[in-house]
């Protein structure tokens, strides 16, 4: 079945990891605040994800902006004995709109399974807000020629139990584990043919209607020299980005590009 003609809007997202200080995660939102002008905000709706100690302070300073704040976890229990964990609530009081769920740092470093990936996208959902949820292959998978369908199934088990009507407020992350933090990006083909497969699997499951207006991320080593051409793609819906989110002219560089 050929995609449909797409009409999304671009989603750049930043993904600050466990970096900066709150001093420097201030001063990185100002910039972005600053630089995010009108004409480009139109055209692109920007997240930005700071560690979980910075996000009252991210979210004061871009309150106002169009650019949104996000969490990079949260616990999908409402409340109780949790030790270290964060609820959706509390994000939510602190003006956070949206949660990354299911990055490969936290599927392959922290364990985590798509069961509980699964509860934190749907208890996110429920509370009200946006998720993105990352997904991708690791190297050994893609050179065993499964990259498809890990992606596919990564996708599924996410998005278990989501009814079509909430989808409008999944980004789906497609970040190939392999090109991570390694300076080593898919190709603009590779990039396409991997969104078009997860698209089809959205298709699968939502219908084609559903699945044209869910925004396909690519995260793994977008910089502005790359983002132009990855970005091309015709199921490429935006960028989630690691190291060049933390300098605001890069990122900046790169939220133009797609806007
Ligand atoms: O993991 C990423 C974003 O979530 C991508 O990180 P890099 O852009 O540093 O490769």
């Amino acid at each position: 079945m050929p995609t449909p003609t797409p009409t999304r809007r671009p989603h750049i997202g930043g993904n600050w990891k466990m970096n900066l200080t709150l001093d420097a995660a201030r001063s990185l939102a100002a910039a972005l605040r600053d630089g995010v002008a009108g004409a480009t905000q139109d055209r692109v709706d920007v997240t930005v994800f700071p560690a979980m100690p910075h996000l009252a302070a991210v979210a004061d300073t871009l309150k106002g902006s169009p650019i949104a704040v996000g969490a990079q976890n949260a616990y999908f229990q409402p409340d109780g004995a949790f030790t270290g964990e964060t609820s959706l609530s509390m994000l939510s009081d602190l003006g956070v709109a949206s949660v990354l769920v299911g990055h490969s740092e936290r599927r392959h470093v922290l364990g985590e399974s798509d069961a509980l990936v699964n509860e934190k996208v749907l208890a996110a959902l429920e509370a009200g807000l946006d998720v993105t949820l990352a997904i991708g292959e690791k190297l050994e998978q893609r050179e065993n020629g499964r990259t498809d369908a890990v992606n596919a199934g990564q996708l599924a088990l996410g998005l278990a139990g989501v009814p079509a009507e909430r989808l409008a407020r999944v980004t789906v992350a497609y970040e190939p584990v392999w090109a991570i933090g390694t300076g080593r990006t898919a190709s603009p083909e590779d990039a396409q043919a991997a969104h078009a497969a997860i698209r089809r699997a959205l298709v699968s499951l939502y219908g084609a209607d559903a699945a044209a207006g869910v925004r396909i991320q690519y995260g793994g080593s977008m910089k502005p020299g790359n983002a132009g051409d990855l970005l091309a793609g015709a199921d490429v819906d935006g960028g989630l980005i690691g190291g060049a989110a933390l300098q605001s002219t890069d990122f900046l560089a790169i939220v133009s590009a797609a806007a």
